[in-house]
């Protein structure tokens, strides 16, 4: 379980996120939508252990983050705008380099399981500077998937995702989904992967406006957004 428990945070004089508090169950997927600017990226930072509160408590299965070490960081499983892939390593060299960091047991043949998972078994020995924004992305993906993470944390994954890509990303959700993993997915996207959620949170300005089950199909839920936000979505 993860508990958000009143967290702000300032840079400056700027009050990026205002006393935040959410819980989210274990095996529950939770999407964080809000429009730009609102404290997304800045409170996935936060939840990946990459940034510090200004004030508040994360706690991630009762341990708070500060204290929780390299044991809680191999629960999270993170992809954002960063792939921290190596450039100058193919596909393969770069998974095996992680996944010996994680001490992932079986090594290579999980490594082929989640190359196949997102569908990269061409590009396995090529080097990672050739892959277009996309292979990218799903290299970042199949990162993340090695170590078979409790918790994973997704910021904006179907950027620069082509359709084949987009169905990919799709079917890796569902997967984690039941294999009763938590997600928690970043997006302003309504189109792709908010339906497999169950539940929806809208940010606004730093602040938490919206925080419900997902019992709403798009339209609806664009609806509500736009009475939020104040703008479409
Ligand atoms: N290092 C920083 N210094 C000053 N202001 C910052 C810093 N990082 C973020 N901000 C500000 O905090 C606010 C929230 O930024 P954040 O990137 O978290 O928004 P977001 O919801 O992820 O937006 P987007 O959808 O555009 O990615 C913005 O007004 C941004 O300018």
């Amino acid at each position: 379980m993860i508990e958000v428990k009143n967290v702000t945070k300032k840079i400056g004089d700027k009050v990026i996120l205002k006393n935040i508090s959410f819980n989210v169950e274990d095996g529950q997927f939770i999407t964080v939508l809000g429009p730009n600017g609102a404290g997304k990226s800045t409170l996935f930072k936060i939840l990946s252990l990459l940034m510090k509160p200004t004030s508040g408590v994360i706690k991630i299965n009762g341990i708070a983050v500060n204290e929780g070490g390299v044991a809680l960081r191999q629960k999270l499983g993170v992809i954002s705008h960063n792939s921290f892939l190596y450039d100058s390593l193919s596909a393969r060299d770069n998974l095996l380099f992680y996944g010996k960091m994680y001490g992932v047991e079986n090594l290579e043949e999980r490594v082929r399981e989640v190359i196949q998972q997102v569908g990269l078994e061409l590009s396995f020995y090529q080097q990672v500077k050739t892959f277009s924004r996309g292979m990218l992305q799903r290299l970042t993906i199949a990162r993340c998937l090695l170590n078979d993470p409790e918790i994973v944390l997704f910021d904006e994954p179907y950027t620069g995702l082509d359709q084949q890509a987009i169905d990919i990303l799709n079917n890796v959700l569902r997967t984690l989904k039941q294999r009763k993993r938590t997600i928690l997915m970043i997006t302003h996207n309504f189109e792709e992967g908010v339906e497999l959620s169950d539940r929806i949170l809208i940010l606004n300005r730093g602040q938490l406006v919206f925080d419900e089950a997902n019992l709403y199909d798009l339209k609806s839920l664009k609806e509500i957004y736009r009475k939020k936000v104040g703008i479409s979505a």
